[in-house]
């Protein structure tokens, strides 16, 4: 069977890294893409079928209301439901043509290539320093020269630097809730990423805070693929270049976000954003 190499490493840090996986497609634009996913917890199937594509450096955001399994589909997309005990995905998860979908796919890899940050900012119990070269370290840079630089490039392209930039072997915890934040979107970008799943990633923020996280989304899609669940409909105005809106399991239409909020085509799409829900 045809293989492809999952990995094209950008750098030193990560040249022995690479692993096949199995060839499904080739898709020209969308660096990540799932087909007819459908996921179950038990016996219930929670996602019904959903095809999206997400755009190599563009922003897309997940809207609906509460339950429709925005949550579910951004975890299938770097097998984070595989840790969900009954939880089962089916369907293709295409990563640059490939099909992370399979026994045989390197979850390891996986969550290197497509890193994940959630609602709640979830620091490790240790330094600043040691929050960012956990993962490399974990990936096998052991040069401490290398290790320096991932931390600060890590810290600056999260927008945290200047703050933490004095006391990077003092306590993550004793960071402000943004900052923390900031800090766990750096720890992934640590990993060198294609794609980042943000999960509600300032639900739990101040507004200020809030807005750095949006300023950040902005300029990071000129080197990532971002796809971020929200319910906050101007903050997906804000960020995003892409909205698909889900409702029950399916997904009901997806547009360019200004498209979306000005002009969407389904009756369901434009009663939820109009606010006449239910
Ligand atoms: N671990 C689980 N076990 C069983 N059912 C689950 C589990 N997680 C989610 N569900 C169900 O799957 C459906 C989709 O949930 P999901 O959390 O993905 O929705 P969501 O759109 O992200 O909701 P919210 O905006 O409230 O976070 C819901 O019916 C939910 O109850």
């Amino acid at each position: 069977m045809a293989t492809t190499t999952l990995m094209k490493p950008k750098n030193e840090y990560w040249e022995t890294q690479a692993v096949s996986f199995e060839k499904e497609t080739k898709p020209k634009e969308n660096i990540l893409e799932t087909k007819d996913l459908r996921v179950f917890y038990g016996e219930k199937e929670a996602l019904h079928g959903v095809s999206l594509s997400f755009p190599k450096n563009h922003v897309t955001a997940l809207i609906g209301p509460s339950g429709c399994g925005k949550s579910t589909f951004l975890r299938s997309l770097n097998r984070m439901n595989d840790e969900v005990a009954g939880c089962r995905v089916k369907g293709d998860i295409l990563y640059r043509g490939s099909n992370l979908n399979t026994n045989h796919a390197d979850i390891f890899m996986i969550r290197k290539h497509i890193g994940m940050v959630f609602q709640k900012p979830n620091p490790f119990a240790k330094s600043i320093y040691e929050n960012i070269a956990f993962g490399p370290k974990h990936h096998g840079v052991k040069k401490k020269v290398v290790l320096d630089q991932i931390v600060e490039e890590s810290l600056r392209k999260a927008a945290i630097w200047d703050e933490v930039k004095d006391r990077l072997h003092k306590s993550a915890l004793a960071l402000s809730g943004g900052q923390q934040q900031r800090l766990c979107i750096a720890r992934a970008l640590a990993m060198e990423p294609d794609v980042l799943l943000l999960d509600e990633p300032a639900s739990a923020l101040d507004p200020v805070s809030t807005g750095k996280i949006e300023e950040l989304i902005r300029e990071l899609k000129q080197d990532y693929t971002v796809a971020i669940v929200t319910h906050n409909m101007q903050q997906a105005a804000r960020i995003s270049d892409y909205t698909a809106f889900f409702y029950m399991g399916n997904l009901i239409e997806v547009d360019e976000t200004s498209v979306m909020f000005t002009n969407p085509k389904q009756k369901q799409t434009e009663n939820y954003i109009s606010g006449n829900f239910g």
